[in-house]
């Protein structure tokens, strides 16, 4: 009788499968773990990844993000350099992966006084965003506060501004804490600037912010320019997994209809 090696076996789907609350077209109550057998031939990238994958149903699909050239590398992204840290390093490690892209180099490279700074901003950080957070009307001292440690934050990597993640979900948070207090344009202000320090890198949470400009703008009543923003929400939504929209006329209307149907946008 062949017995199965389940340590073999354990492996293969260790190495190999991927989670299921990625972006998943169709069913949302889909979670865990699957495998597809093509899609586990593509390597990791933490970013500048040439690929992005979607489920429809049980199928896997992984579109190209640009053109990719013959004999290039293919990559999609295992955990997305936007993620937790922690954690997505120690999934790398796990998988005994050695990530060589620009994001694990820059972070290779920082001198132990930088790591050491970074953690400690990240404290604070994290200790002000709970007293902003739960503050109907944060006292703007409070904010203050917050706002020079993401800005030190932000200056350990004033050369590589695109890379840096850690004060993404931050500075989305002192927006609110503005716009909490009434102050709609300085929230407005803050949003774009975290939108355009991004806009060469694929970000995935990035509809987030732009879903919160696009209810700005509606708030302060601009509402050609919150129908700008409903456009790049929709075109950063669909078009990374449906591909570049090549009718000008018509590509509203079948986004609209795919978020109609929800679960194709990724928010
Ligand atoms: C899902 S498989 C990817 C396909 C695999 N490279 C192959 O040739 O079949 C995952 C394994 O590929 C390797 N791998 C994937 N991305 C890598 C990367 N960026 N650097 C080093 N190794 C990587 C690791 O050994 C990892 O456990």
């Amino acid at each position: 009788m062949n017995l199965a090696n389940v340590d073999i076996i354990g492996n293969i789907v260790g190495l190999n499968s991927f989670e299921l609350n990625n972006i998943i077209v169709g069913n949302s109550s889909l979670s865990g773990e699957g495998l597809w057998i093509l899609p586990s031939y593509f390597n990791h990238s933490c970013i500048d990844e040439n690929g992005t994958q979607y489920i429809l149903g049980d199928l896997m699909f992984i579109r190209s993000l640009r053109p990719i050239l013959q004999g290039e590398e293919l990559l999609v992204n295992y955990r997305s350099g936007e993620s937790n840290n922690e954690i997505r390093l120690m999934l790398l490690k796990s998988m005994g992966i050695d990530c060589q892209c620009r994001l694990c180099k820059l972070d290779k490279s920082e001198t132990p006084e930088t790591t050491h700074k970074r953690a400690q901003l990240l404290n604070t950080v994290e200790k002000l965003l709970k007293l902003v957070t739960n503050e109907p009307e944060p006292e703007p001292s409070l904010i203050k506060k917050l706002e020079k440690t993401i800005f030190e934050l932000h200056n350990l990597r004033k050369e590589h501004p695109e890379l840096e993640f850690d004060t993404l979900e931050p500075n989305r948070i002192i927006s609110l804490a503005y716009r909490k207090n009434g102050n709609l344009r300085k929230a407005l202000s803050i949003l774009k600037g975290v939108y355009n320090s991004y806009k060469n890198v694929y970000l995935k949470n990035i509809n987030w912010i732009v879903l919160d400009i696009v209810s700005l703008c509606t708030d302060l009543k601009q509402m050609e320019e919150a129908r700008k923003w409903v456009d790049i929400l929709l075109k950063g939504s669909v078009e990374p997994l449906l591909g570049k929209f090549k009718d000008e006329d018509k590509w509203k209307k079948e986004a609209l209809y795919l978020m109609e149907k929800k679960k194709l946008i990724r928010l």
